[in-house]
């Protein structure tokens, strides 16, 4: 963590400013010897941290789209059991460069190293998930992340698909982040061929055949979230990411190989889930678990802090397009009727982005909210 660095938080009129950068009132609040009771989350540890690892299966995904037969078979049961219980299965043989996850993982790095200004010159557009923020200072008063975050969007079924993240980097940043916004354009782009193969084993364990859910995704959006979780000293009090289920449709984790965090619940517990060196960790999210009229579980997941370590993790999520209806294929209606609504991702993101902290029951809450009209705003979270 570059040294003095701060946590940004707007400007309080009636507060004595300890400095001010880009209007902001900045804190420096990652160096202090106690945590400011925004960050202390009182039920964090509501329910214990368990030692025995997520039981969560290995799935080849290269032997099952090359060999087909067997090796899809083996594929399909396990995504088929791990998206019924818990929703989280980690994958190898995905052919990702390791270099490549590599250099991804050393580039946000290097972004999080960089001058607070020059953070602050992508700071979030409020009201969407794009650019950086410093635990959500910006959006929420109590139960402050741990950590710093960097988001930006990817869609190939646009004229500037192969350009559009270096686009990003090079017009907000500069021509010198150039080079950083093509190690995120190929990562982004072998995250989204890995995402439409898992999306083929999905389709075939929902009976619903290996295209439907990869052409359902094929021209999806997708959204990179780069995390950063410095050292904390009082790591028990707080969270580096709550206690949550992704509003998206599928995750793709890559972690720090050394440095563990992320936790799934699991009966009561929560798991660690270790990362195993060239795998990456994914899970079901809301708008996945719509799409299967609730067959699949949206993993409940959070991410922990260390006192001594800092730890890095890239979140790729896999989203619709924009306005296509995320509505359950007939198939999956037939024995059980409908649970969520028809709705967009454009819907759903704006709702966690202007009216709701996503959580643990993001889903539930959204489709009440839906029900109720969209003019009325609920009552949880920011
Ligand atoms: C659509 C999104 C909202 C969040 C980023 C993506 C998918 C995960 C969501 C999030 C990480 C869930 C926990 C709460 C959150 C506020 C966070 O800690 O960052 C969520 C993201 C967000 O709203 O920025
Ligand atoms: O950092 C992690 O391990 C989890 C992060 C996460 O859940 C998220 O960004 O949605
Ligand atoms: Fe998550």
């Amino acid at each position: 963590m570059e040294v003095g660095s701060r946590v940004v938080v707007p400007v309080a009129p009636a507060d004595e400013s300890h400095g001010e950068e880009n209007g902001y009132r900045v804190v420096d609040v990652w160096h202090q010897r106690k945590i400011p009771d925004s960050f202390v989350w009182p039920l964090a540890h509501a329910l214990p941290s368990s030692d025995m690892e997520l039981d969560a299966p290995v799935v080849d995904i290269g032997a099952a789209m090359r060999g087909g037969g067997d090796a899809l078979g083996r594929a399909v049961e396990q995504v088929a059991a791990a998206c019924a219980s818990h929703g989280l299965f980690q994958v190898t043989g995905h052919g990702v460069d390791p270099a490549l996850a590599r250099a991804t993982l050393d580039g946000a790095a290097e972004f999080f190293l960089l001058p607070l200004a020059t953070k602050l010159r992508v700071r979030r557009t409020p009201g969407t998930v794009t650019g950086y923020a410093v635990a959500h200072a910006d959006r929420f008063a109590e139960n402050l992340p741990w950590k710093e975050t960097l988001s930006f969007g990817h869609r190939d079924d646009h004229p500037t698909a192969n350009s559009d993240v270096v686009d990003y980097f090079a017009s907000s940043l500069g021509s010198d982040f150039k080079p950083l916004g093509e190690v995120f354009q190929d990562y982004c782009q072998s995250m989204k061929e890995v995402s439409l193969a898992i999306m083929e084993v999905l389709g075939q364990s929902l009976g619903v055949g290996r295209s439907y859910c990869r052409d359902f995704f094929t021209d999806g959006c997708c959204t990179m979230r780069c995390n950063y979780y410095p050292p904390c000293p009082e790591p028990d009090r707080t969270l580096g990411t709550g206690p949550h289920c992704d509003p998206a449709a599928l995750t793709l984790l890559l972690q720090d190989d050394a440095v563990d965090g992320l936790q799934v619940l699991v009966d009561g517990e929560w798991r660690p889930v270790r990362p195993k060196p060239g795998a990456l960790v994914v899970n079901i999210g809301d708008t996945f678990t719509a799409l299967s009229n609730g067959r699949y579980k949206s993993c409940l997941h959070r991410a922990v802090v260390h006192r001594e370590r800092e730890r890095r993790s890239l979140a790729f999520f896999l989203c619709p397009r924009d306005d296509r209806v995320v509505r359950p294929p007939p198939r999956l209606t037939q024995a059980q009727p409908r649970r969520y609504p028809d709705f967009t991702w454009a819907d759903l993101k704006r709702f966690t982005q202007c009216h709701y902290r996503a959580d643990t029951r993001t889903l539930d809450a959204f489709a009440r909210w839906l029900g109720d009209g969209p003019s009325t705003s609920p009552g949880a979270g920011n």
